[in-house]
């Protein structure tokens, strides 16, 4: 009998279907539930492409108000878990520290085992409002400064960046950062969603299925990569020195962070919008210097080895001269990937199989314990 293939990564191997986003390859193109993420981008607060992807049709605008209360309502962080938080040692990562907050919040909610739709409905949404709070403990800490007090008069984006950065930027970096957020909502069977779908078809919790995305989320060759692009530019340091840079570093078989992907072999659907975002902010933030970088960097790296950005390569920059600390990137991340995963738990839930792959067997033959 021939050995059964091996599909090493899962490449290219479909699992199951999603009716939550479409990466499509062949055109550049991403849809979440139908609707191009460039325009949802452009034409859509944060809030109502979180609804989309929870519900399946943007909201009306009393569907829009009922969520955005609820919402408000909830950024403020227990005062317990702000003291565990802060706890924590101060070299921790801002991953980690997301990743206990979850875990904790999860180990408080008496529903946290009711995987019923409303009940983790209820959950996805005190997460997506709780999620700024923690990540702009995180930044603060960072500077020795205690959290700020949320807001509820502003908008989930202008209220994130004041909590982080303590006051609210003008509304073309704003629309920079919610467009960001847009951009790394969803993402169909990514490594993090996955792995909170493999979580889910035990049957576990919805915390706990997203405190692991969250640990999936933080390597390099995920999420962390936007952290990864600009520790890249600040050891290149000039545009000048882009391509020498790249071919030690090439020579020396390293990865570079921020290009190619699994999927998208011809360009990420997403990097351009995110260049205009990062276009906007450079203007506003003197960055011509990091974009003439960015610039270098992408050139010497299409021709050394034809290889395209992903959205994290633009996302980093952008970030950085928002004003957040780069360990702060990939909990952006996390506070926009929240729900694309949690739209993904519900639909595993609705039609679940307990995700069990198979493997073939390549240690030692079957042998004797042997005791002398
Ligand atoms: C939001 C996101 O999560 S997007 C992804 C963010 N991650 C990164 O930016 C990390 C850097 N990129 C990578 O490591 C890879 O491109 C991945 C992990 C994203 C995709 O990997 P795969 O689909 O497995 O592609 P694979 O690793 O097979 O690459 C094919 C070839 O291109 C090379 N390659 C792919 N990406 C890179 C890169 N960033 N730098 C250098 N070489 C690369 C590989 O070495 C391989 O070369 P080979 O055939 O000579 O061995
Ligand atoms: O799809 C992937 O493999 C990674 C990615 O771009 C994302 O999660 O946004």
């Amino acid at each position: 009998m021939p050995a059964p293939a091996i599909h090493k990564g899962l490449a290219g191997v479909v699992v199951d279907t999603t009716a939550v986003s479409m990466v499509n390859p062949d055109t550049n193109s991403l849809t979440y539930r139908g609707y191009p993420v460039q325009d949802l981008a452009a034409q859509c607060s944060f809030e109502e492409v979180a609804y989309l992807l929870w519900h399946g049709e943007l909201p009306t605008a009393d569907q829009l108000a009922e969520q955005n209360a609820i919402e408000r309502a909830h950024r403020i962080l227990p005062h317990d878990l702000v003291l565990t938080l802060l706890a924590l040692p101060e070299s921790a990562h801002p991953m980690d520290t997301l990743r206990t907050a979850v875990s904790i919040l999860g180990a408080n909610d008496p529903d946290e085992d009711d995987n019923s739709p409303a009940a983790n409905q209820a959950k996805a949404l005190r997460l997506f409002a709780a999620l700024p709070s923690v990540v702009a403990l995180t930044q603060r800490r960072r500077r020795g400064l205690l959290p700020l007090k949320p807001r509820d008069d502003l908008g989930y984006a202008e209220n994130f960046l004041y909590l982080a950065l303590g006051s609210v930027p003008e509304p073309a970096i704003v629309r920079a950062f919610e467009a960001s957020l847009v951009l790394y909502a969803e993402h169909s069977f990514n490594a993090s969603t996955f792995t909170s779908r493999v979580v889910t078809s035990t049957l576990s919790d919805l915390y706990s299925a997203v405190t692991a995305a969250i640990g999936a989320l933080k390597g390099p060759l995920h999420g962390g990569a936007n952290e990864a692009v600009m520790e890249t530019f600040e050891q290149i340091g000039s545009a000048d020195n882009a391509a020498n840079w790249l071919e030690a570093a090439l020579a020396e078989k390293r990865k570079i962070m921020g290009f190619g992907h699994r999927v998208y072999k011809k360009g990420d659907s997403r990097v351009p919008t995110m260049r205009q975002a990062l276009q906007v902010v450079a203007e506003l933030r003197d960055g011509h210097r990091l974009l003439d970088l960015y610039e270098a960097l992408a050139r010497a790296m299409h021709a050394k080895k034809g290889l395209h950005p992903n959205l994290d390569y633009p996302a980093g920059p952008a970030y950085h001269l928002m004003g957040f600390d780069t360990p702060v990137f990939t909990p952006i991340f996390v506070a926009a990937r929240i729900t694309g995963w949690t739209a993904h738990i519900t639909e595993q839930l609705a039609a679940n199989s307990l995700i069990r792959p198979s493997s073939t067997y390549s240690g030692p033959a079957q042998r004797a314990v042997a005791r002398a």
